[in-house]
Parts: C-alpha cells; sequence; structure tokens
C-alpha cells in the first residue's frame, strides 16, 4: 500500500529498470540539489535511493579557477559537459541552478522540471555586523557577478569591487584575510548547504532585485525519454515554473550580450504575475528598471513585452554588443 509522504502522493513507478541516472557537478551546492532531486523522486514514487545513481561531471566552469569567468568564454561552461552525457546517455537527467542556464538548450534537450523554489534574495555577508547600508566610505566588495557589481556600484559609487571566485568556504576565507569587508552570496545557496554559521543580512528585492532564476532548481532530460518525463512530472513544481516562464523570456528578449547586467523577478500574487526587471551599464553609471503585471498562464508574453520597455528606454550604446 502506499502510504503518504512529505511530498504528498505516492505514483507507480513507471518503469523500474536500469536505475536513474542523475547527473551533476560536483561542487558542494550541485550535489546538495542532486540529493534533493533524488530524495522528492524517492519520496513521490516510495522508491530505495538505489533506484538512482548519482553521476558526478567536471565542467570547464569547476576546471579553470584562477581566471574570471567571462574571460574564459561565458555562456554554457557549466553545463556543456552535462548536456554531452544527456545525449549520449551516460545519464538521465541533470540537475541545475537555472540561474546559470543558459535561455535556450541544445536540440534533442528540455528543461521544464523545476522545484519549489528557494529564498530568491541575496545575502550579504560580512564578517563586521550591519548589513549593505552600513559600509563605510569607499570600502572594498568581492563578487564576480557582473550584477551584483554594477547594482552595488549603482547605489554606491563611492565602494570598490574586487573580483571574487570560489565556493563558500573560499569567499569566507578571503573575507577574514581582509580582501575585502563583504561579499554577496545567495541566499538560497546559503540555505541548501545549511551554512547557519555564515553571518547574513538578506538583501530585500527593492534593494537590489535578484538574478533571473536565482534560487530555482531545474531538471533537464532527453526530449524523447519517457521514463525521465513521466518522473519529473511528479515532481514539478507549477508556480515556480510559471515564474520562470516570465523571467526566463525577459532574459532571452535582452540576452544580446553577457557583458550585460541584468536582474529579474517575478512574484505570483493569485492568477496574476508581477515581473519586475532591471538593466544596468556594467560601471554602474545608468540604471533602466521597470515592471510589468499580467496573467499567470502567459508569463512569456509578459518577460517579451517588460524587456520590449526597457530596451525601448535604453540608449543606442546600452549594449556592449549594438
Ligand atoms: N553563479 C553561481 C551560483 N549559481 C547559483 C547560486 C546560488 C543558488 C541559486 O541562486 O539558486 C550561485 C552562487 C551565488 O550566487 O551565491
Amino acid at each position: 500500500m502506499d502510504s503518504a509522504n512529505q511530498f504528498g502522493m505516492t505514483h507507480p513507478m513507471p518503469t523500474p529498470a536500469e536505475p536513474l541516472k542523475i547527473g551533476t557537478r560536483g561542487s558542494p551546492l550541485a550535489l546538495a540539489q542532486a540529493y534533493e532531486t533524488r530524495a522528492r523522486l524517492s519520496a513521490v514514487f516510495s522508491l530505495p535511493e538505489e533506484a538512482f545513481e548519482i553521476v558526478v561531471i567536471k565542467t570547464t566552469g569547476d576546471k579553470v579557477l584562477d581566471r574570471p569567468l567571462k574571460e574564459i568564454g561565458g555562456k554554457g561552461l557549466f553545463t556543456r559537459e552535462i548536456e554531452d552525457a544527456l545525449l549520449d546517455g551516460g545519464i538521465d537527467i541533470a540537475v541545475h541552478s537555472m540561474k546559470d542556464m543558459p535561455t535556450l538548450q541544445p536540440e534533442g534537450l528540455i528543461l521544464d522540471t523545476y522545484l519549489p523554489r528557494e529564498d530568491t534574495r541575496d545575502a550579504f555577508v560580512s564578517p563586521f555586523p550591519g548589513g549593505m547600508a552600513d559600509l563605510p566610505q569607499g570600502a572594498v566588495v568581492g563578487s564576480s557577478s557582473l550584477r551584483r557589481r554594477a547594482q552595488l556600484l549603482n547605489r554606491r559609487p563611492d565602494l570598490q569591487v574586487v573580483e571574487f571566485r570560489g565556493n563558500v568556504q573560499t569567499r569566507m576565507k578571503k573575507l577574514s584575510e581582509g580582501v575585502a569587508r563583504a561579499t554577496f552570496l545567495a541566499m538560497a545557496g546559503l540555505n541548501r548547504l545549511k551554512m547557519d554559521d555564515v553571518a547574513r543580512v538578506a538583501v530585500e528585492h527593492e534593494e537590489m532585485l535578484p538574478a533571473v532564476a536565482q534560487g530555482a532548481i531545474g531538471i533537464e532530460r532527453r526530449i524523447d525519454d519517457q521514463r525521465a518525463e513521466e518522473m519529473l512530472a511528479a515532481i514539478h513544481d507549477g508556480p515556480t515554473g510559471r515564474r520562470l516562464m516570465a523571467e526566463r523570456s525577459f532574459l532571452l528578449r535582452l540576452d544580446g550580450s553577457c557583458e550585460t547586467p541584468i536582474a529579474g523577478l517575478a512574484l505570483l500574487e493569485g492568477d496574476e504575475l508581477w515581473l519586475r526587471g532591471e538593466i544596468l551599464r556594467p560601471d554602474g553609471s545608468e540604471s533602466i528598471s521597470g515592471e510589468l503585471r499580467g496573467p499567470a498562464s502567459d508569463g512569456q508574453a509578459l518577460g517579451l513585452a517588460l524587456a520590449a520597455e526597457l530596451l525601448g528606454r535604453a540608449p543606442k550604446d546600452f549594449f556592449s554588443w549594438r
């Protein structure tokens, strides 16, 4: 008899046969996300963990640690090898931080399953007391995110931003060594890693709009793999899907260059989506932001409309590729 579980109803298992191979990067956050996916699948189908195999894949982005990401070549840096493994059958599903995912997937793959979204806010992290507003004049802040860097400089042109790569542990070490006074991380990552010892102040959306898809886990599969399709349908979170549809359409329409800092967030209010977006010059000297509301059933139109609105207000030289 099926027993209820923390994720709700149980489902009949499509085809048990072989273990479902779950591909992931090997970073602590990526592994936590893969374990969460496995836990949800095994709960919803009442399957033992052995029915799933976690396959760790090293990507170019994981191998090159000494250079800023944009120098190595932007898009797909953390996904190419994983998508190759999906295509050649080495894995059956791939678990991703949606924030890092290109807006379009390779032919033959589909990315339309999302787990319930975590906290979407950024976290201000510093060994000193206080939040962003308490940063002294001229303080040094570490970040390798183009978006956070531009937003920060837009609000506080007096600050100095230095490049900060590496995992949470590396960044905390840099803070304790005094390389920077503070840094920014996603609340979602800190929460998923259960890093309760890292002192953080949540940055409200009004102060700093997060990256598109921040806090969302997405699961990719082969388009013709029926077993994976059925299994993933059972753990998909509809509200997260509707929000990401709006945010990712917004990004897709704007995404001519990874040199352009972009922020975007959709919230669901009943049957309505509320989408906010911001584009900035990399040095923070100019910011263009806006918002639109529309039916939750058509996030795509909403995302495209807000992007068109911001593009219409942007000077010709705003995007470096123009
Ligand atoms: N670009 C790296 C990345 N990709 C996803 C997260 C955090 C988790 C998330 O937003 O889902 C992070 C690190 C960070 O921004 O602190």
